[in-house]
């Protein structure tokens, strides 16, 4: 029997960031998040590329360019989508999870899910480095797990 592990070593890996800015004060929270996250366990920051992208609604389709293009062994995902008082919310985030969904199985290459989708500004800051953790870190941490795994199927 064989078991296969992803370990979390970034070493030598070449990372994509794609970033939506809209509600930039939370998201940048999520990004310094990511590039940490990433040196620490090995990378180099001069192998990161950062993709700024106006929302989550942009992500994916920059997350494909990136992906397509060969030259990013993963691609990770940042935003924050904060529910108001109509419907938007859920059009924005749905499209934004379900194109970063297509890109990862159409490409092969790893894409992690690092937006916030949200019903309040407090749950978002939560999430941005307080109280409950940074996704942008754990969403950076899988993306590296991901990569390692793939290499050994
Ligand atoms: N309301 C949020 C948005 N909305 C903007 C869209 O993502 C998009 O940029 C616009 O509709 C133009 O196509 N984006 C977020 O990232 N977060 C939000 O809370
Ligand atoms: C996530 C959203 O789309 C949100 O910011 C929009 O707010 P509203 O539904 O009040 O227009």
């Amino acid at each position: 029997m064989r078991t296969i592990e992803g370990n979390l070593t970034a070493q030598d890996m070449k990372i994509g960031l794609v970033i939506g800015r809209f509600n930039s004060f939370i998201v940048d929270h999520l990004v310094a998040g990511a590039v940490d996250t990433i040196v620490r366990h090995g990378g180099d920051a001069a192998n990161i590329d950062k993709v700024f992208v106006p929302g989550a609604f942009e992500i994916p389709l920059a997350v494909q360019k990136m992906a397509q293009s060969g030259s990013y062994d993963a691609v990770v995902a940042l935003g924050a989508v904060i529910r108001g008082g109509t419907p938007h919310f859920d059009y924005v985030a749905g499209e934004c999870v379900k194109g970063l969904g297509q890109v990862q199985l159409s490409t092969g290459v790893p894409v992690s899910f690092g937006v916030l989708t949200v019903d309040s500004i407090e749950q978002a800051i939560e999430r941005a480095g307080t109280k409950a953790g940074n996704k942008g870190e754990e969403c950076t941490l899988a993306a590296i797990e991901m990569v390692n795994v793939l290499k050994q199927i």
